[in-house]
């Protein structure tokens, strides 16, 4: 793999982890009655049956801790609310349950846990049993239903590593019937449950969350549409919008996503900010590891060229093209900065804040004229 640095990432603008205050360290967790993190953020509850892996999840992709490591986690005993918004785009709370939380107790207030969830991911184990978590499943989906019906209910079927290809499938089918028969059963057949496949110890679940936290995205269509645009002008194949931090994609053109693109624009994301941490560190170990100067080019032996450019402090734009597509860099850099213009204006950046709950002032794709990409750059 031949690879191509933009001087300034290696010159000084990337830093050491400066930037990133959370998010290379296992911690940034509070107990929830000492927190002074506001009530009314969106959350995303992670619930399911003791050990089937809720902890591990929120710490391989919120605090890049290693999959092997999460092998010595304790059992959560309290509730555990995360608030990653100082150092990611995925401006949510998301909130850990112990294995054993009790709907019954009078201390457990549906209503004040329910009301401002935006996504409800129910883990379960597929390597244990599933009677009980399947009853947990309906039990859970029914009071949260109960307090707020927007609520986006998510399965994770969860360590799917330790299954061969056709146990995988027939597990999916079978939680997929049972867990639908069982709201039928409740008279709640219109709950819609989302199934996903995952496991810490490859991209599914970066994927799987890329799709929870999609979906409470106000702003997808249009980002979808400048994506569309950017590439068609640019001869680009395939583009994700990437949270930087957690590497969730939280938009990419529209067409499909295989895995392999996407665990390579993974990859890259890793090289660039372990580079940068390792030598664009200032002597006296201050600076940024992703700053508005960040940009990496990687050439790959199969005339593939991957393309990464920081969009906002948190969002980073990672590109697959063709190597003929990149003669054109000119092109792609004017496209690219019209691109970024565009999705500054869809959250109204101004200055360090940026949420995803703020609507666009103008019409962004008004603004985007982008110059045309012919296939010959002699053009
Ligand atoms: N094979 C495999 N094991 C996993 C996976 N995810 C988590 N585990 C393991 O499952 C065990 C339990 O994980 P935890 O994250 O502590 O589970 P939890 O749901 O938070 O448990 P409680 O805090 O007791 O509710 C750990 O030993 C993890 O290493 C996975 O994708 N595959």
């Amino acid at each position: 793999m031949n690879m191509e640095y933009d001087d300034s990432v290696l010159g000084g603008s990337y830093g050491g982890l400066g930037s990133f205050p959370k998010s290379f360290g296992y911690g940034g967790m509070e107990d929830l009655e000492e927190s002074s993190i506001p009530a009314d953020k969106p959350r995303i509850l992670l619930m399911g049956l003791r050990r089937s892996g809720k902890s591990s999840i929120q710490k391989v992709v919120f605090h890049k801790m290693s999959p092997n490591e999460t092998l010595f986690l304790e059992s959560t005993c309290r509730l555990y609310k995360d608030d990653i918004s100082s150092s990611s785009f995925v401006n949510f709370q998301i909130w850990d349950f112990p294995g054993q939380v009790d709907f019954f107790e009078p201390t457990f207030d549906s209503e004040m846990i329910f009301r401002g969830t935006g996504a409800l991911i129910f883990v379960i184990d597929a390597q244990d049993d599933l009677m009980d978590a399947l009853t947990r499943l309906r039990l859970t989906v029914s009071r949260a239903y109960k307090v707020n019906p927007n609520i986006n209910f998510e399965v994770f079927i969860h360590k799917v590593d330790g299954l061969s290809d056709d146990t995988m499938i027939e597990t999916h089918r079978e939680i997929h019937q049972r867990a639908n028969d069982d709201l039928a059963d409740v008279s709640l057949e219109k709950v819609h449950l989302s199934f996903y496949l995952t496991s810490i110890y490859d991209h599914s679940i970066f994927e799987a969350f890329s799709k929870v936290v999609q979906k409470l995205i106000p702003q997808l269509p249009t980002l979808e549409n400048l994506l569309n645009i950017f590439i068609s002008h640019s001869g680009i194949e395939k583009a994700f919008l990437f949270d930087v931090l957690s590497k969730i994609y939280i938009a990419t053109d529209s067409s499909p996503v295989d895995m392999q693109s996407y665990e390579l624009c993974c990859d890259m994301i890793d090289v660039v900010i372990d580079i940068s941490c390792i030598y664009g560190l200032m002597e006296d170990g201050s600076g940024c590891a992703y700053d508005h100067e960040s940009l990496a080019i990687i050439r790959l032996n199969n005339t593939t060229v991957l393309y990464l450019k920081e969009v906002t402090k948190f969002l980073a734009l990672v590109c697959i093209l063709r190597e003929e597509s990149f003669q054109r860099k000119g092109l792609i850099e004017y496209n690219f900065h019209c691109f970024r213009k565009a999705v500054h204006e869809v959250f109204e950046v101004s200055g360090s804040s940026e949420a995803f709950s703020v609507f666009p002032a103008a019409s962004p794709l008004q603004m985007l004229t982008l110059r045309n990409f012919s296939a010959d750059p002699g053009k």
